[in-house]
């Protein structure tokens, strides 16, 4: 801020950011914390107004509430708002917008007292305040302390120095400063000064950092300084399963799935992204594409989420409202607002992501080319565009895909949280995809549905397209601007308007009269037969000429809805016909030839539906005698829930419980 002029409170104008201004004055009251801070302002002239800082939340400060009463605040290019309540609000979007002098800060207090009293304060003075901070836990204090111990120490005074560089260094590694750690712990090391805690710093700090090779070498150099430490022992066996993992994408599923429960979902493993590349498309900007030959079912990618918060539930939720930034609508679920202010605390503390982060897609938001870069010391982070990056590129997820599969066939409900993948970000959205991401905690695992050759571009599905043609294209439209181009909408365009609508209607008396039966109620066999005559009518209305080796995905809901009544009422000729149309309408054309199962999975869709109607199909075929056809759709079946789930833990408890 040393550029810009002071402003006071009665010069500012109402919606106008005051460039190259700052304003300082005093918090006079506790904040009150909602998704917003708000507390009130005073200046040294007896001015008072009301401050919000939109982007804070009490849980991710480190230090205790932010802004709290009687601490000194400078604000860069103030805003002075006008609320629908009519006050006026100096409202901060932007972390990097405000410096925050805390009052309850004791080494803020210590210092204070040495300035009143006109003393000059010592190196030695900076540090031992930085020590009681450290202690108190306060590690904002405590870095800024040690900052000015070596600011204004000696330059011939190595030795102090190194020491405050190591103290430091934990001071940062405890606050999740990650790059700022590693940084200081070598900085405290020399020819003749070698210490093993630093080293132990150094390699925590890379391990945090995902630079596993770097974080082996610093643990190797602590073990060989003292060899009797377990501490460093343990650490570099850490190191070497994620270099191991990040090389050969081969991970301990059995461990993952066990370690996570409602407490855990931030697990500890490291990214594989080999099997994956970044490049252009034409028409869909950039995408993600195989680097290699891969088999369906084996795995893309594996990938850490950049944030998730562990906040799991069902519907909207009232007390967290996040307007988003930039536009009128709302981010109503806990757990986009979490992730939101999850992503603006981390990239403001860990400025080495900001490029990666910045990178992706933020849709139509216009940027400033400044986001990522350093201003005063400060990462800029720009709130608006995070938000924009958050809508383009986050995913719902359950706390596991298992879980999540068990509940759907169960018939229940799964709470989710929303996270953000900075690898998968890369996937553009098909609605024949090739393939299928599933969730271990935070671990995003995705995994082919069919062979892919090297060079082909990677697609998933960004939401289950069991919806027709015209719904799709709204919904795409809406939520990320495009209009898709896969292999069905390409060919599904050329049906007219009016057949489109025609399905639609149909589809729409089809689910009025199978509400009509009440849930949990026999259904009558009238009511079945004539869903079953409109069923026939709908797929008479899918023209042969664009339909003959597509999905047709308005018939799904109606095929399995009698393919489930026909199996709770042991019909399993029935069962076996409706399970198969249910295939056919995910693409999966003459399923059986000669007698034989043969799914052409580059063109049918892998889900939960096809891997149920797989499952009815094996029943059904058990009940009729047929048995090798049975176990091949049992055997299809077992492949789809590694792809659905992420691996193959829980395969027999789920066939076992389907039994
Ligand atoms: C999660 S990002 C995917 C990566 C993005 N293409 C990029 O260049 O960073 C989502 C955005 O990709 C584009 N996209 C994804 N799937 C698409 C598709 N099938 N057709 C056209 N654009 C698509 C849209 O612009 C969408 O908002």
């Amino acid at each position: 801020m040393v550029d810009q002029f002071q402003i006071s409170l009665v010069d500012l104008k109402v919606e106008t950011h005051h460039r190259g201004c700052f304003l300082t004055a005093k918090t006079i009251t506790p904040p009150y914390q909602s998704t917003e801070v708000v507390t009130i302002i005073e200046e040294e002239n007896g001015n008072v107004a009301q401050l919000v800082l939109g982007f804070q939340d009490d849980s991710l400060s480190i230090s205790g509430p932010i802004l709290p009463v009687n601490s000194t605040v400078a604000i860069k290019e103030p805003y002075c708002k006008f609320t629908s309540k009519g006050d006026y609000v100096i409202r901060v979007d932007h972390p990097s917008d405000i410096a925050v002098l805390r009052g309850d800060d004791p080494a803020v207090v210590l210092i204070m007292q040495f300035v009143a009293e006109g003393k000059e304060v010592t190196a030695m003075q900076w540090k031992s305040a930085g020590d009681k901070a450290y202690l108190e836990k306060n590690y904002a204090s405590a870095i800024e302390c040690y900052t000015q111990a070596i600011d204004s120490s000696s330059p011939g005074n190595l030795a102090f120095k190194q020491d405050v560089h190591r103290k430091r260094a934990f001071a940062n590694l405890t606050a999740k400063f990650f790059t700022a750690a590693k940084d200081d712990a070598l900085a405290s090391c020399s020819e003749d000064v070698i210490d093993e805690k630093a080293y132990y710093c150094a390699g925590r700090a890379a391990y945090e950092l995902g630079d596993y090779t770097k974080s082996k070498e610093f643990f190797e150099n602590a073990s060989k300084l003292n060899p009797k430490d377990s501490r460093y022992k343990k650490e570099l066996k850490r190191a070497n399963s994620r270099i191991k993992e990040q090389e050969e994408g081969m991970y301990d599923f059995d461990s993952m799935i066990a370690s996570v429960n409602e407490q855990n979902v931030h697990l500890d493993h490291a990214d594989w992204t080999k099997n994956t590349m970044i490049k252009s498309t034409l028409t869909r900007g950039r995408g993600l594409f195989a680097a290699r030959d891969i088999e369906a079912g084996e795995l893309v990618l594996c990938e850490k989420a950049l944030c998730l918060p562990n906040r799991y539930d069902g519907e909207e939720g009232s007390d967290l409202i996040m307007y988003n930034l930039n536009t009128t609508s709302k981010t109503q679920r806990p757990a986009q607002t979490a992730l939101f202010l999850q992503l603006v605390q981390k990239l403001y503390n860990n400025p080495h992501l900001n490029k990666s982060f910045f990178d992706l897609d933020g849709g139509s938001y216009i940027r400033s080319g400044k986001e990522g870069s350093v201003v005063d010391g400060v990462p800029i982070v720009d709130t608006f565009l995070v938000e924009a990056i958050r809508l383009t590129n986050c995913f719902s997820c359950p706390r596991l895909s298992l879980e999540l599969l068990k509940a759907r066939l169960a018939e229940t409900d799964t709470e989710l949280s929303t996270g953000l993948w900075r690898r998968a970000a890369y996937l553009n959205h098909s609605c024949v995809p090739n393939c299928s991401r599933a969730f271990i905690g935070d671990m995003m695992v995705i995994r082919a549905t069919c062979n892919i050759p090297s060079g082909t571009e990677l697609v998933h599905q960004y939401s289950s397209p069991d919806e027709d043609f015209i719904a799709r294209r709204e919904f795409f439209q809406s939520h990320w601007g495009f209009e898709c181009d896969c292999r069905l909408c390409a060919t599904e365009i050329q049906s007219p308007e009016a057949m489109h609508q025609k399905r639609r209607e149909l589809v729409a008396k089809i689910k009025v009269e199978v509400l009509k039966s009440p849930v949990n109620t026999r259904i009558p066999g009238a009511t079945i037969k004539h869903i079953e005559r409109l069923t026939k009518k709908l797929e008479d209305l899918h023209e042969a000429s664009i339909y003959a080796s597509l999905p047709r995905l308005f018939l799904v809901h109606p095929t399995v809805w009698l393919a489930e009544q026909y199996r709770s009422l042991r019909n399993p000729s029935k069962t076996l016909k409706y399970a198969f149309e249910v295939l056919r309408n995910f693409g999966f054309v003459h399923a059986v030839r000669e007698g034989r199962l043969e799914l052409d999975y580059e063109k049918g869709i892998v889900n939960s539906e096809s891997f149920n109607a797989l499952r009815y199909a094996a029943e059904a075929y058990l009940a009729v005698g047929k048995v090798e056809l049975s176990s091949s759709c049992e055997a299809e079946a077992r492949r789809m829930f590694a792809v659905l789930t992420g691996c193959n833990v829980g395969v027999e408890e789920v066939f076992a419980w389907l039994e």
